[in-house]
């Protein structure tokens, strides 16, 4: 098996990276630290490629507040843009694929249908705006690249929306949730299987992809479930986006199309509740 070399490894999706390549029993994945793959660093990267020689790279790392990088647009777009673009240039010198994490927020979200592919992004967010110039140069520099958007990512591991609503849910009597933002989440879990299923299969169907886990839902949904599967008593109140101000915009509606995906790579994709309840056993067996 040929070296794979993961950014951003002490992120959530690096993470769920290492336990699955583990479970997998994939040896021949690294995952150095920042402080030697710093992805703004292009002599450091320049190092650590030659170090590992890998024929993949995948980018997890990224610049993820969403409502900060409104204000600190230069530096989201560095990590997000640059970064990207920086991998890409290391990638083509040494041969290697380069598997580009993106997101669900490089769309506006104001068409209530499944977003494909080939639909326009037109991003309302820094982030999603920096997110999209990181895919495009990416697309310029390297051919040999796996573009993947993903939606509302969550596991046991670092921060994310499940782990801050059951912190919140045993905090508070009662919370008001977002309805009216519309989307998929995805258990980083399951999308890092599929990565690294995509890489195992020397697959050359480079593009664009997207990925989530099955079905729809909103953030409201999405917190009764968490509340649900995981028993915990809270009053769960549905609100309009208007009554939760936030710095950043976010789609109203970021269903994901993952036809694509699956027929290339003949994956089978979990149905969201599904992959919920198994990162909440690992979260309450891990208590
Ligand atoms: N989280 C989500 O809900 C979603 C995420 N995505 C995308 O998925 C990918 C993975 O996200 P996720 O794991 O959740 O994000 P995290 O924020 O958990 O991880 C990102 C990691 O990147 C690291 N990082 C930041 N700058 C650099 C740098 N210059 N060099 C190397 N590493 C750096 C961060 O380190 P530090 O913490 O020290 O800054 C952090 O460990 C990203 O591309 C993100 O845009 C897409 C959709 C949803
Ligand atoms: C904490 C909280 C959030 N919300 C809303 C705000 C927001 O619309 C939604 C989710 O909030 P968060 O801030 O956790 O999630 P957010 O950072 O917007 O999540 C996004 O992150 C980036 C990185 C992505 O790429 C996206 O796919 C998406 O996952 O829930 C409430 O309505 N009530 C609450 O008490």
């Amino acid at each position: 098996m040929k070296n794979i070399l993961v950014f951003g490894a002490s992120g959530q999706l690096g993470q769920c990276l290492k336990k699955v390549a583990s479970l997998k029993g994939i040896t021949s994945i690294f995952f150095p630290p920042e402080s030697e793959a710093n992805i703004l660093d292009p002599d450091l990267l320049a190092k650590v490629f030659e170090q590992y020689k890998p024929a993949y790279a995948i980018n997890c790392a990224a610049y993820t507040a969403v409502d900060k990088a409104e204000d600190d647009i230069e530096l989201a777009r560095k990590i997000n843009k640059t970064g990207a673009a920086n991998l890409a240039v290391q990638c083509k010198a040494y041969g290697a694929a380069l598997v580009q994490i993106s997101t669900d927020f490089v769309f506006a979200g104001n068409n209530p249908n499944p977003l494909s592919e080939d639909d326009i992004a037109e991003p309302i967010s820094v982030y999603g705006l920096t997110k999209l110039e990181g895919e495009q140069d990416v697309a310029a520099i390297l051919p040999q690249h796996f573009i993947i958007r993903t939606s509302w990512l969550y596991s046991e591991f670092a921060n994310n929306f499940v782990k801050t609503m059951l912190k919140l849910g045993a905090e508070r009597d009662e919370l008001k949730i977002i309805a009216d933002q519309v989307g998929t989440p995805t258990y980083a879990i399951d999308l890092a299987g599929a990565i690294l299923d995509i890489i195992t299969s020397g697959s050359e169907n480079y593009g664009i992809y997207h990925y989530s886990n099955e079905g729809v839902t909103s953030w409201y949904d999405f917190a009764k479930g968490i509340f649900d599967v995981s028993g915990t008593k809270v009053n769960v109140f549905p609100i309009r986006t208007s009554e939760y101000p936030t710095k950043a915009t976010r789609p109203a509606y970021s269903v994901m199309d993952k036809a694509r995906i699956r027929n290339t790579f003949g994956l089978q994709i979990p149905y969201w509740r599904d992959s919920l309840i198994v990162c909440i056993n690992a979260l309450q067996s891990a208590q």
